[in-house]
């Protein structure tokens, strides 16, 4: 198992289970070491989800995350993070073909991370998936409603629980997951009333994100919470900070400063006699 900052009391997976019905859990994605620092004395749960692809490499969807990149920004969280229930994503292409392909990847994700749990998209469809990777003693997230990972089969980035057919199926996707196994499940881009029943008719508990205020815990996209996204950002996320323009700002002042010589100063360069300057 890859070393860890351990502390001896990191919230686990059957510690977030516990908490139906309860505080709302808070969750973010998280990508990076020092983003991990920050977060982790403020949230639950940490997930260090596939839009990493999208949101820290560019690719147009999440179908560009790898396994390998997956383990390498779920190592950079683990040493930035002491107390959160860390998750890593699944990539597409490591699980849907079968349940020993599902569990093999699940392992190398948790042996190469230390991560407490590892999260998949999909319910009656990857129900055979959870179970084989839970049996395994690896703990599942699910991940219903809308399916990132599903938008070229969909077209698009729909919102689900618009019809009666769709949401009867999302009532079979959530008690697929909960009978698996899964210790929680993320509810993304679904009609609020849907949502909100999902969450009071099973007995996990469910994670929204452009779901509903009743779900049992919230997650965004950190970049998105902070204003850091540079491409589109989705309806239902809240900016609590505007990084794009702090950063836009500094790289003005710093170039304007470069340019006049006003940058370096007298107290970022060092003299040869002194050695009291600054390493
Ligand atoms: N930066 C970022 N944040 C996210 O939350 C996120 C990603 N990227 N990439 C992967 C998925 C894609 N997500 C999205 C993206 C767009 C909509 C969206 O635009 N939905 C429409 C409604 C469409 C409908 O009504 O069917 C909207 O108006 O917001 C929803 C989820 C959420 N995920
Ligand atoms: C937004 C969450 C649920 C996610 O799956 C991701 O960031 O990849
Ligand atoms: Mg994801």
């Amino acid at each position: 198992m890859a070393p860890e900052r351990s502390t001896g009391n990191r919230i686990g997976a059957e510690d977030i289970r516990r908490r139906k019905g309860g505080v709302p859990i808070v969750c973010l994605t998280a990508y990076t070491y020092p983003i991990a620092r920050m977060l982790d004395p403020h949230v639950d749960l940490l997930l260090v989800g596939d839009s990493v692809a999208m949101v820290l490499h560019g690719h147009a969807t999440t179908l560009g995350a790898s396994l390998e990149m997956m383990i390498a920004h779920g190592q950079a969280v683990m040493r930035g993070s002491t107390k959160a229930c860390v998750v890593v994503d699944m990539p597409a292409g490591s699980y849907e073909t079968s349940a020993a392909e599902a569990v093999a990847s699940a392992r190398r994700i948790v042996e190469e991370t230390g991560c407490q749990a590892v999260k998949l998209e999909g319910g009656v469809d990857v129900a055979e998936q959870i179970a084989a990777i839970v049996a395994g003693a690896i703990p599942v997230m699910g991940h219903i409603g809308l399916q990132p990972q599903s938008v070229e089969k969909d077209g698009g980035y729909k919102i689900k629980g618009r019809t009666e057919e769709n949401i009867a199926a999302l009532f079979r996707d959530a008690e697929a997951v909960e009978k698996a196994g899964a210790f929680s499940v993320v509810i993304e881009g679904t009609v609020e009333a849907v949502a909100s029943d999902i969450t009071r008719h099973i007995v996990i508990p469910t994670i929204g994100i452009g779901a509903s205020g009743d779900c049992d815990g919230q997650i965004l996209v950190i970049d998105d919470m902070i204003g850091m996204t540079v491409d589109r950002v989705p309806k239902f996320v809240k900016e609590y900070a505007n990084l794009r323009d702090t950063i836009s700002d500094a790289a003005a002042r710093y170039a304007a400063e470069v340019r006049g010589r006003a940058f370096p100063g007298p107290d970022h360069v060092f003299s040869a006699t002194s050695g009291k300057d600054k390493e």
